[in-house]
């Protein structure tokens, strides 16, 4: 099975075709056409477009099991896919929570039934994401889905001491910490983001301090005992800075944005519409310049999605009682265009880092975020750099609807997407496995 992509540009460069043969990238640029291999391949016409390294996702909420009315594996494979993706990692927050061996595994094989990205499943840091005792994380990490990313996400893990023993306990398999940070005393009844707008819509604020406090202590726990870090979705300036100031010290720290964090702002709570209610909030037009800033600079590592569906029961009710979080697996390539690229703060390289390379590095994968080279997997994105699209919730592969962008114009449209050469997305399409 060969496939001759002609006349795309890897990284947004020169134009060179890519020749894969059984899922690896077997030459790239002039070798390719004329590779004798090329001669009885599917041809491509990528010209004019824009070839990347397929994205990877580090905070993905796949739903499943318990909440498959939001998400399925399916259908959450799918939206990644039909956004560039080649692999998600899923977040615990399941029912049940994804704290042992059986559960992950149960993740893993659903994802690889789809087979339409590598779902690698995130184990909890406590059992039952209750911040009291650790769970099984060697148990989880030996195990078939062979764990090495940890959160609560959801929620933080708060106790300092857990915490400490949480990083202690990974070194042990080179394992991380992905910390959700925020001070649950600091947000106790938090709306959104304490400030100007929350005063005067008098919904209970969520203070930037909460979110940096935590960080702050973390990095220091972090240091203490010669573990390594990972910080969800940064939303403050403030946290930018703490983050810059402990890499300067050299803590093994990393921190990922969202695509929302990097466009929107509190501004947005002013109608009460729950679809831009999210932990943690939409902050400040000073927050977003900070978060662009600090995306471009390296002191924020990766974007990740903290896709987060919600069913319209959850999400289409009162500000207050409507679960908290974002659609992001189908807009997020077209996000960071609208806010890093058309800005000129990252070039197509820039986005490669950010999107597929450094959450690959982060996550422990070997075999995703690889250059576009011979040799390497045939992972692989394409895209147009020109087209431009209009968000329509109701038109994803997602089951649920919660997109903070609809009936928004977004630049940048994913036209493909390959897995080990497979095409698992294609001109909006999705892709089975069997395809
Ligand atoms: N981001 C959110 O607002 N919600 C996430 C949890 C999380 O990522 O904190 C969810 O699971 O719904
Ligand atoms: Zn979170």
């Amino acid at each position: 099975m060969s496939v001759l992509i002609t006349g795309g540009a890897p990284y947004g460069e020169q134009p060179a075709d890519i020749l894969v043969v059984d899922g690896v990238i077997a030459a790239v640029g002039a070798d390719a056409a004329a590779d004798p291999r090329a001669r009885d391949a599917e041809v491509v016409d990528a010209a004019g477009l824009v070839v990347l390294p397929g994205l990877v996702d580090l905070h993905t909420h796949l739903r499943e099991p318990g909440r498959e009315d939001a998400e399925t594996v399916a259908t959450g494979s799918a939206a990644a896919a039909l956004g560039g993706y080649t692999a998600v990692f899923a977040m615990p927050n399941t029912d049940p929570t994804a704290d042992t061996a059986g559960v992950v595994e149960q993740v893993l094989r659903l994802g690889e039934q789809t087979g339409l990205v590598d779902v690698h499943p995130i184990g909890a840091v406590t059992v039952g994401r209750k911040g009291q005792k650790l769970a099984e994380l060697a148990a989880m990490a030996t195990s078939a889905a062979r764990v090495r990313v940890f959160s609560d996400d959801g929620d933080c893990v708060s106790d300092p001491l857990l915490m400490r023993r949480a990083l202690e306990y990974v070194k042990a398999f080179g394992g991380v910490i992905a910390q959700h940070a925020q001070e649950p005393r600091l947000t106790q009844g938090a709306q959104m983001h304490e400030g100007e707008v929350s005063a005067r819509l008098g919904l209970t604020g969520w203070p930037a301090v909460a979110e940096e406090a935590i960080i702050a202590r973390d990095c220091l726990l972090t240091d203490h005992v010669g573990s390594r870090l990972h910080v969800c979705h940064l939303s403050t300036a403030g946290s930018v800075e703490v983050v810059a100031a402990a890499k300067k010290r050299g803590t093994n720290v990393t921190a990922e944005v969202t695509p929302h964090h990097l466009l929107l702002t509190d501004e947005r709570a002013q109608g009460y519409d729950p679809v831009f209610k999210v932990n943690p909030p939409l902050r400040t037009e000073a927050d977003v310049r900070a978060l662009r800033t600090g995306l471009a600079t390296g002191v924020i590592d990766i974007v990740a999605t903290d896709h987060a569906p919600h069913a319209s029961q959850d999400k289409e009710t009162e500000w207050d009682n409507a679960s908290p979080g974002m659609l992001g697996l189908q807009t997020a390539l077209s996000v960071v265009i609208a806010t890093m690229v058309r800005t000129g703060l990252l070039d197509w390289r820039g986005v490669a880092r950010v999107m597929a390379e450094a959450p690959a590095r982060i996550g422990g994968l070997t075999d995703q975020g690889r250059p576009i080279a011979a040799g390497e997997p045939a992972n692989l994105v394409l895209l147009d750099p020109q087209a431009s699209w209009t968000v329509r919730g109701a038109d994803f592969a997602s089951l649920s609807r919660n997109t903070p962008f609809e009936g928004m114009e977004l630049p940048g449209r994913v036209v493909a997407t390959y897995l080990r050469g497979r095409r698992t997305a294609s001109a909006g399409v999705a892709l089975g496995a069997e395809s």
